[in-house]
């Protein structure tokens, strides 16, 4: 992909449907009775996978455009699917199905693709097992996951989280319905709760008190109508490039504006952005609304530890941020990026470096000092949709001509992201 800069962004545009919440309501709709619609679905590489994982189980789940149809087996009626399911690049797909398949009296492999290859799953290994399931990885911790029938139910369990990790929770979660009891989770520091919301949602009763969320299992799910809104992860580009690219302003309709996803706006406003929030709005158990972003001058800050988990996908891009601020951002205590779809600290200090900024790697973060002017450059994407996403808009910040490799890996989360981008520029 060439990017060309350096041209303002201005105009009114929609983002496809929040992926964590597309993942959610496939995997939950499918184990509901009944049927459930979904509109506004996220249909991307990996939210594909989820739905394909479920069809391969005997769920039927009609697609047409964004709109999605499933007729919800019941808790205890997905079928063996006779053959490996594929999860690719997503790490949600392999870790919250995870949680339902444990419960299930068939067996399972779950494969995924090389970068999905090396991300740890001990994580959800660890508590699943205590809860009596049977699941192994690869030396303990890695893809192929192998599941068999385990004693039903499954034990429930008391379990702190020992990572902020909202597929962790939300897998731990999805097993609690196939158990004997309360199960509490501790969580330090939030993350999103996309899980918690819909289950309650179709009539489950989860409640958070302090660090605590607590669970019951429930006998049966009825089916529910679910609009997905935008995914503010997507946004975050379109906000970040808005507000750092002179005379820019974009309006970004119809937003997912959960607290626990929000990080990114509180970060940007933070840093001396303009960020206006309109239409605020609750659906399906969900914060909805519309985000004004337009150029303004930004300062350097310190992320502190516990908003991480509200951005943790946001962090490539709000590094992209901070090298066109003023002054110093430090962010530490982000460990988790180096167990994504790449080792994002390091492919970030690389490209970004690659464009002259000033960016010093730590062993959980980044230290960035601000500048005026970056250069284009030839940059990495490492196959990440994120890193190519968050380069693409550093570039277009910059006088003269990028080139983006693999940009195609944007398909991840954000088919046509390069479309809207074009859209909006003047
Ligand atoms: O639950 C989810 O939908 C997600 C949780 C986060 O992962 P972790 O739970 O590993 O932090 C995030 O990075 C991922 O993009 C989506
Ligand atoms: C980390 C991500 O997703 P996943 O963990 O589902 O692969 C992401 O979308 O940035």
């Amino acid at each position: 992909m060439i990017i060309k800069g350096k041209k303002r962004l201005c105009g009114q545009i929609r983002v496809p449907g929040d992926k964590s919440i597309s993942h959610r309501g496939v995997m939950i709709g499918s184990i509901a009775e009944g049927e459930t619609i979904i509109e506004n679905i996220l249909l991307s590489e990996d939210t594909i996978r989820t739905i394909e994982c479920f069809r391969q189980m005997g769920v039927n789940i009609d697609i047409e455009d964004c709109r999605v149809k499933i007729k919800g087996v019941g808790l205890n009626g997905l079928k063996d699917p006779n053959k490996v399911l594929d999860c690719g690049n997503s790490g949600t797909a392999m870790r919250l199905i995870s949680g339902i398949l444990v419960g299930q009296q068939f067996p399972t492999t779950l494969i995924g693709d090389d970068s999905l290859n090396k991300r740890p799953m001990d994580r959800i290994i660890v508590p699943l097992s205590k809860m009596g399931a049977n699941i192994k990885g690869v030396d303990y911790k890695y893809p192929p996951l192998k599941i068999l029938p385990s004693k039903t139910p499954l034990e429930s369990i008391d379990y702190e989280l020992p990572v902020a990790s909202a597929q962790v929770k939300s897998s731990i979660l999805l097993a609690c319905l196939y158990s004997n009891g309360k199960t509490r989770i501790i969580e330090k520091n939030p993350t999103r709760d996309h899980t918690e919301r819909m289950l309650n949602y179709f009539g489950a009763h989860i409640i958070k008190e302090k660090d605590y969320i607590y669970m019951e299992p429930k006998g049966k799910f009825i089916a529910k109508n679910i609009y997905v809104p935008g995914d503010i992860s997507s946004a975050a580009f379109l906000i970040v490039a808005a507000t750092i690219i002179e005379g820019s302003s974009v309006i970004i309709k119809d937003v997912g504006l959960n607290p626990t996803r929000t990080g990114i706006i509180n970060v940007i406003n933070d840093m001396g952005g303009s960020i206006k929030i309109e239409n605020v709005r609750i659906l399906n158990n969900e914060t909805i609304g519309d985000i004004h972003a337009s150029y303004s001058p930004l300062k350097g800050i310190e992320i502190q530890e516990e908003i991480l988990g509200t951005l943790i996908d946001e962090i490539p891009i709000i590094a992209v941020a901070a090298a066109f601020a003023k002054g110093k951002t430090i962010i530490k205590n982000a460990e988790e990026l180096k167990y994504k779809e790449t080792n994002r600290i390091k492919a970030m200090v690389n490209e970004l470096k690659n464009m002259d900024a000033n960016i010093i790697e730590l062993p959980d973060g980044l230290i960035i000092e601000g500048k005026e002017k970056l250069k284009p450059a030839t940059l990495k994407s490492y196959n990440d949709h994120r890193i190519a996403m968050a380069l693409s808009i550093a570039a277009f910040n910059t006088e003269g001509e990028s080139i983006i490799d693999n940009h195609e890996c944007v398909n991840i989360s954000y088919p046509n992201f390069y479309e809207t981008l074009f859209q909006l520029e003047h």
